[in-house]
């Protein structure tokens, strides 16, 4: 897997990061919708320098203008529910993309260690030669990107596969890289060091989906 960890260069990614990390931030939950809306428009715009592009010309009033478009067939995928507000970020961007979702949720076991994923709901395009683009905000163990993909396989083959998430942990970047072909990109903002024993990454930014939609009770 080729991973681009976005904020290991200074931009004013760093900023929308550091608002929805911010425990005193993050708590204006329109603000945390559109920070990572804005991420996911950063993150769009970096994954589109590795699109494919073809020679165009556009009539403008006063002449004809070369320029090179993008050529690709793109799906655009999200996980409900925190992957909403990315999919609106990305979607700023790719304007003429089909668009998928799915649900993919924790469901909790015996105590709050243990849990395996439950993906209800999918609505998805033919996926033939597309360009996938997965969304998710968080990539903790990985397991909801990897219970994603295997349920969409049932859509057709992609062309490529991008990966687009916004924090991530070490151990969950490491699962997706052991089940994902090597060719797969992974769009990140940053990675950080690990997971508390209920599964969420530290230092991360807490609850996402929470903290767009507000607390859910536990099925
Ligand atoms: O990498 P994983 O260990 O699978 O965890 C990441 C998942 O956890 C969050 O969803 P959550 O289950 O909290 O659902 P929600 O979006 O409905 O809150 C997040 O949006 C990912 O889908
Ligand atoms: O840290 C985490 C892990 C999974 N889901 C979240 O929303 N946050
Ligand atoms: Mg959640």
């Amino acid at each position: 897997m080729q991973i681009h960890n976005i904020s290991q260069q200074n931009s004013i990614l760093n900023n929308f990061i550091s608002e929805i990390r911010s425990v005193t931030i993050q708590k204006d939950s329109m603000r945390f919708r559109r920070n990572i809306e804005r991420i996911g428009e950063i993150l769009g715009y970096e994954m589109s320098k590795t699109l494919h592009y073809q020679a165009s010309s556009i009539e403008t009033p006063l002449g004809i203008s070369p320029i090179n478009l993008i050529n690709d067939d793109i799906v655009l995928c999200s996980i409900l529910r925190a992957g909403v507000p990315l999919h609106n970020g990305l979607l700023n961007y790719f304007d003429k993309a089909e668009n998928a979702f799915i649900s993919a949720y924790r469901h909790h076991l015996h105590n709050p260690e243990s849990f395996e994923i439950i993906v209800e709901y999918l609505a998805c395009p033919n996926l033939d030669n597309k360009t996938l683009i997965l969304a998710d905000p968080m990539l903790a163990t990985g397991q909801s990107m990897v219970a994603t993909f295997e349920a969409l396989k049932p859509f057709g083959t992609p062309k490529e596969i991008h990966l687009v998430s916004i924090i991530g942990a070490k151990e969950g970047v490491d699962y997706v890289s052991a089940h994902f072909n090597a060719s797969t990109h992974l769009w990140i903002a940053a990675i950080d060091e690990k997971l508390n024993e209920k599964g969420y990454i530290i230092p991360g930014l807490g609850d996402a989906g929470d903290l767009a939609f507000g607390e859910k009770l536990q099925r």
